[in-house]
């Protein structure tokens, strides 16, 4: 089927012999011809000041000492007309090597020096402690080719399904893409997905096998995928080392070469397309922007068609890789500009901006879809005192990431707290791990659960994010669950298992065919319930890690969905009510009792653990009562002075079962997200169920007493 669809690829022979002499490492950038095109250096007062720490864009002070010294020069952007610019992005299934590949050629363009800290272009510490890239970043270098001079802006993206988003959004400030794929690996899901985003915006795509170094390197198999996958003419496909820096001068002219230059027209009425915002806490939002036509100069008011505000353009220029002010960007190039807005909401993501006078002739853009939450959980502070500062870390994070969607609820068991709403399962552990690198808060994370959309009997409709607002099945007509198309890439040995995987998580075939002799993709149209409940890691455990897994949101469909509560001798524990299918209720309330079985630690008394629903309980696990031993100091075969001991211990116990409460360790209600669990969400410390320590107090106390009243316990 892909063949048939991708005979008009434009895949472009990206090699041609070499005909840059420069090896790798020369410092192409600071050529003669480059610098001329560079202004003399700016005064040290006009030097961008240092981002927000722990902003997407904070740089320490040892990346700056690593920048390269043309950071602080200013660019001559208009001696880059639209045929030089080439605007062209990475994309790549996690780990192929999108930012190692960015940063060699950050370095062979002399825009960072040599040896600098790996993946320059990962700025956030999760970025750095994890590997991956969660936020895509934009880069302009300078690169010059035949004694020509060419402006590139290279956006690094990220690889992670949960990032589509960001992909998308990206690539259509592009014109071309570099398709980059582990030799060693072969195609993997996110390589599909992210080849068919280039191939239905119509951009150039440039097929390089990265990690040639590699022993286990197969680029001839991988030239095979690609033919068969996409279309790809083997010859096309160049083959590079981004550890190495083989062939990456080669990958350059191939982008010069066959990535087109933007279509606008600098005669044109200024039209500017707003790509990704982020927040600076010194100058406010920072718009990312590509110039579609005519040129935009600091000091020139613009208007956004989406909102009609007015904006005075206060600061325009380029990454390069830090902030460098230009003073204007011409025609098809990316850059940033700054218009003191307030907060990241005002800048909306695919608006077009236009001067304010030529407002009625120019058309606006068409914009992007807005991101859409797929995940949503409960965010509740360890220790309640730090609401407060939750609250504002939230608002924070929001403001450089608009796909977190956040409003405040509150929970007996849990107190206040917010309800947020991913993007996807590593969206929602990156946000937690952030609220503890960068704000020091520990939080406590409920199970996740999806929006589900009811429809009520009275004919109204509304979207539920939060399992416990369920409305009584009585005035419920039909509730939807939304559905992904899954794409799983695997080893031929492993599809058997994975069919029976996707068949009971209530997956429906679309499609099952081979990339090559050895390696099979699987299509299924799969519930999104099942998929943020364990899916990837079971995926990963039956194909021994090899499968990949890639999806895109489909329609929503009807199911039988029912509420799953938890009751603890018999108080309902509402932070972990869930929403599940009901042919999945039994199996998931039998291993939610004996998880919470398992966490709960005995008490003086008995505990009754059940799972109910539609008021049915459908499964109980009991906790026996702890039991002292009061005949420890009997010495002697006094039968009737021990039997009146032991009476008098139950008679104390059933007391005790009337008035005493459970600790419920924060444990029990941390979500347990399919792919990593959010292990440094602090599990170390048990809270106390519903009351916080002073309740606690009371109950200690009520229970001393009792043990002092009954005697023994
Ligand atoms: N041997 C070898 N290793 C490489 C090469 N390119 C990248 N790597 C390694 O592959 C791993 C992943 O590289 P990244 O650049 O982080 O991959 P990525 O595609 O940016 O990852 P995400 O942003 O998470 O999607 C790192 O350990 C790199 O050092 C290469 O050409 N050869």
């Amino acid at each position: 089927m892909a063949k048939r669809i991708l005979t008009t690829a434009r895949v472009f022979s990206a090699l041609e012999p070499a005909r840059i002499s420069t090896a790798f490492g020369n410092k192409l950038g600071s050529s003669d011809v480059v610098k001329s095109l560079l202004r003399s250096p700016i005064s040290s007062s006009a030097n961008p000041r240092r981002f927000e720490r722990g902003s997407a864009y904070s740089t320490s002070p040892s990346r700056e000492q690593e920048a390269s010294p043309l950071a602080n020069l200013k660019f001559d952007m208009s001696a880059f007309p639209a045929e030089n610019v080439r605007n062209f992005s990475i994309i790549a299934h996690v780990d192929h090597g999108k930012s190692t590949l960015a940063d060699r050629l950050l370095e062979l363009t002399a825009t960072i020096r040599r040896g600098g800290p790996a993946q320059y272009l990962d700025k956030l510490q999760v970025e750095k402690d994890r590997g991956i890239t969660v936020k895509a970043q934009t880069v302009t270098l300078v690169h010059e080719i035949d004694s020509k001079p060419y402006l590139l802006n290279l956006i690094d993206t990220p690889g992670h399904v949960d990032f589509s988003y960001e992909v998308s959004r990206s690539l259509s400030a592009c014109q071309g893409v570099i398709l980059l794929v582990d030799a060693a690996q072969g195609i993997q899901a996110q390589t599909v997905a992210n080849f068919y985003l280039a191939f239905e915006l119509d951009l150039a795509i440039i097929p390089v096998l990265n990690k040639i170094d590699v022993p286990t390197a197969d680029p001839e198999r991988c030239k095979d995928q690609l033919q068969n996958m996409f279309d790809i003419d083997p010859d096309s496909v160049l083959q590079v080392s981004a550890k190495t820096g083989k062939n990456l001068p080669e990958l350059l002219r191939a982008v010069i070469e066959h990535v087109p230059p933007p279509r606008g027209s600098k005669d044109a009425k200024l039209q500017v397309l707003l790509f990704d915002c982020f927040f600076d806490e010194y100058r406010g939002v920072i718009c990312l922007v590509e110039v579609i036509n005519g040129v935009l100069q600091k000091g020139d008011q613009v208007i956004s068609k989406a909102s009609g505000k007015m904006y005075d353009v206060l600061q325009v220029g380029v990454f390069h890789p830090e902030p460098v002010p230009t003073g204007s960007l011409h025609t098809g190039q990316v850059g940033y500009i700054i218009t003191g807005m307030k907060t990241t909401r005002e800048a909306r993501i695919g608006d077009t901006f236009c001067r304010t006078r030529e407002e009625k002739e120019v058309e606006a853009l068409p914009g992007f879809r807005p991101a859409k939450s797929m995940v949503y959980a409960g965010l509740y502070p360890l220790d309640a005192s730090e609401f407060d500062l939750l609250r504002i870390a939230l608002e924070k994070l929001t403001l450089n990431d608009a796909s977190i969607a956040v409003a405040q609820e509150a929970t007996a068991a849990l107190g206040m707290g917010f309800r947020c709403g991913f993007l996807g399962l590593l969206h929602m552990d990156v946000v937690t791990q952030r609220l503890e690198q960068e704000y020091n808060l520990k939080v406590v994370v409920t199970p996740p659960t999806v929006p589900y959309e009811v429809h009520h009997e009275n004919g109204t409709v509304e979207t539920i994010s939060n399992p416990s607002q369920m409305p009584p099945s009585h005035e419920v007509a039909s509730i939807l669950e939304p559905t992904v198309i899954a794409t799983i890439i695997t080893p031929q040995e492993y599809v058997g298992g994975l069919l029976t995987l996707c068949s009971a998580r209530r997956g429906e075939q679309l499609e099952y065919t081979f990339i090559d002799d050895a390696r099979a993709l699987l299509k299924y149209r799969i519930p999104l319930p099942e998929i943020v409940t364990g899916f990837y890691d079971e995926l990963k455990s039956k194909s021994s890690g090899y499968a990949s897994l890639d999806y895109e949101e489909d329609k929503w469909v009807a199911a039988d969905v029912v509420q799953l509560s938890i009751r603890v001798n018999g108080e309902p524990v509402d932070a972990m009510t869930t929403l599940v299918h009901r042919s999945k209720s039994l199996r998931a309330g039998k291993d939610a009792v004996s998880r919470f079985r398992d966490i709960l630690s005995r008490q003086l008394f008995q505990i009754a653990i059940q799972a109910v629903v539609d008021n049915r309980v459908i499964a109980r696990e009991t906790l026996s009562a702890m039991r002292k031993d009061v005949l420890a100091k009997c010495y002697g075969g006094d039968v009737s002075r021990k039997r009146k001991l032991l009476e008098k211990q139950k008679e104390g116990k059933k007391r005790m079962k009337r008035v005493g409460n459970v600790e419920i360790p924060q444990e029990a209600f941390v979500g347990k997200p399919g792919r990593s669990s959010p292990s440094r969400v602090h599990l170390a410390i048990a809270v106390l169920h519903a009351s916080d320590f002073v309740h606690f107090g009371l109950r200690a106390l009520s229970l001393f007493c009792l043990a002092r009243r009954g005697g023994v316990l």
